[in-house]
């Protein structure tokens, strides 16, 4: 999804609706795709929801009421938390609260008293069994001017709180968290912190600002085309629908030979898991054939460990690697610390590799002391501390994206910026930033898995920023698949091997176009 600043988007809805596009047909579309999110994201296995709006009296509110009709349609457990009284409310949003009431009544649900004091909210809270419960932030959106009026501000305090105390509470900010600037990024005095933001026809820039990582969360494109955003920025969120093209059907007459080759190069003692993780993402990604390499000290160690379908080759030294057939080479995972003559080796193999390299861990640290230089069919997947081996004059506070631009500047290659929203730069493209994942995903192994899968969709024959894009977006899908579907049941609980577990899941759930 693009990137546009609230004075454009204001622009392109004032464009949709002398078009003919009514804002209140802005306003049902939204509601419907997010309404629609909300439901994919929340765990199923439940089948009561309770759910609380906090609403302004803005579009943003409007949003959030609508949204919450359907949820009641859905069969959900509802109720309003309102900063103003109806006669204060907007055109938009009195003409939504007219209709959730009038949907209402037709329903068993009982609504909070909306002049309830927060200590009745949470008596009411204490009562109702341990269900889910979603928390809609829709006190403000584009429309927000200046500091929190009083109003709002106790309503996001309450949030906050509610969030902090409920470990069953998930919240949803409607387009934007409330108190974080929409354009940069900057977090007021007080500011929603949300499990999920619904951004509504295009990312603000300031969602993608280091500074608002923690109260954005998950952030979750939902696609508004009435809206015909003419963007400044060239960089963007990646979702499904910018996917779905690379998950295209097989031909049937496939076969391994033709379905790509990895070359890996991987596994130390004390990091055998590293090689065990990266072949499988490979083969997983849907490779025809992974080769792993190994040393001899290694060799009878990692033959032994490694999936029954990955073929295991000895060699004297890295030397004597000869992998013509190959498409792609990953080098890194767990590789430990080589001696001069295998370094040689590899930088020699690196440099006259004619597929996709795709370099990670151990392989970035050894390029990095080497000051090798990198090329057009290069992929690096850098956490934060190989970034900054890479380099090392950049200060510890620099954003992450000038820490992208400053090595684009010297280098050709794909670079992957691992971490909460992780970028994938290349030289003259926009930026691309990741929207799934969360901190589940803090943990070893992910790395591993990540790097197999960009060399596995390499060897298929995407792009290096293809098969970046698409690898780092199925890691998250998947790591949220393996929670929410109970395999790791918390997020705290989820390991490497459940995400990889979860690979298949997540490529169909995006060719589903899922958020
Ligand atoms: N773009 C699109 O095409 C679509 C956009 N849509 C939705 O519309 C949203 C934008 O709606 P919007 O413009 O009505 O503004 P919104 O954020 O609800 O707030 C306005 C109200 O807030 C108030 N207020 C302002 N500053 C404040 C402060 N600091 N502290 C406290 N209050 C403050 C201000 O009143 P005031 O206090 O100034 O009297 C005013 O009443 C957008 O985010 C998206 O959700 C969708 O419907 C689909 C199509
Ligand atoms: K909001």
């Amino acid at each position: 999804m693009k990137l546009a600043t609230c004075a454009q988007i204001r622009e392109a809805e004032t464009r949709a609706i002398d078009a003919g596009v009514s804002a209140y047909t802005l306003m049902e579309t939204a509601a419907s795709g997010i309404a629609d999110a909300i439901i994919q994201q929340t765990d199923a296995r439940n089948e009561e929801i309770f759910c609380i709006a906090y609403i302004g009296k803005g579009n943003n509110a409007g949003d959030a009421l609508s949204v919450l009709r359907r949820l009641m349609a859905h069969g959900w457990n509802v109720h309003i938390r309102a900063a103003y009284s109806a006669e204060d409310m907007e055109g938009l949003c009195q003409l939504q609260w007219e209709k959730f009431h009038d949907a209402e009544a037709s329903t068993l649900t009982t609504e909070l008293d909306v002049t309830a004091e927060p200590t009745l909210l949470r008596r009411k809270l204490a009562d109702i069994p341990r269900m889910p419960i979603v928390i809609l932030d829709g006190l403000l959106g584009s429309g927000v001017d200046g500091p929190l009026k009083p109003a709002i501000a106790e309503l996001v305090q309450e949030i906050n709180e509610l969030r902090r105390t409920c470990s069953n509470a998930t919240v949803w900010a409607i387009d934007i968290p409330t108190g974080v600037h929409p354009d940069t990024g900057e977090i007021g005095e007080n500011a929603v912190q949300a499990d999920y933001t619904a951004a509504i026809g295009c990312i603000k820039p300031g969602l993608i600002a280091d500074t608002a990582t923690s109260h954005v969360g998950r952030l979750v494109p939902v696609p508004l085309n009435d809206l015909d955003i003419q963007p400044e920025y060239s960089d963007e969120v990646i979702d499904s629908p910018m996917l779905s093209r690379l998950l295209v059907r097989r031909p049937y007459e496939l076969y391994k030979n033709k379905a790509g080759r990895v070359a890996v190069i991987a596994g130390s003692i004390g990091m055998l898991g590293a090689a065990q993780l990266c072949t499988e993402a490979a083969l997983r990604a849907g490779v025809g054939l992974v080769v792993l390499y190994c040393l001899p000290e290694t060799y009878p160690l990692l033959a032994a460990r490694v999936s029954p379908e990955i073929m295991v080759k000895q060699v004297q030294t890295y030397k004597n690697i000869d992998e013509d057939d190959a498409q792609a080479l990953l080098i890194g995972p767990g590789l430990g610390q080589l001696d001069n003559a295998n370094q040689l080796a590899l930088h020699a193999l690196v440099s006259c590799f004619d597929g996709t390299v795709v370099l990670d861990a151990d392989g970035i640290n050894l390029a990095a002391e080497r000051s090798w230089r990198f090329e057009k069919n290069h992929i690096l997947t850098p956490h934060p501390g190989e970034m900054r081996r890479l380099l090392p004059s950049a200060g510890m506070n620099t954003p992450r994206k000038e820490l992208v631009n400053s090595f684009l500047y010297n280098h050709d290659a794909t670079l992957v910026l691992k971490g909460a929203r992780t970028i994938i730069g290349q030289r003259r493209q926009g930026m691309l930033y990741n929207s799934t994942g969360g901190p589940s995903m803090a943990k070893g192994g992910q790395g591993d898995v990540l790097a197999g899968i960009c060399a596995g969709l390499a060897a298929q024959g995407m792009m290096p920023r293809d098969a970046a894009a698409l690898a780092v977006y199925l890691c998250g899908r998947a790591s949220e698949l393996a929670v929410s579907r109970g395999c790791s049941g918390h997020e705290r609980a989820l390991t490497a091997g459940d995400t990889l577990r979860h690979l298949g899941a997540a490529m169909q759930s995006t060719a589903d176009l899922c958020y």
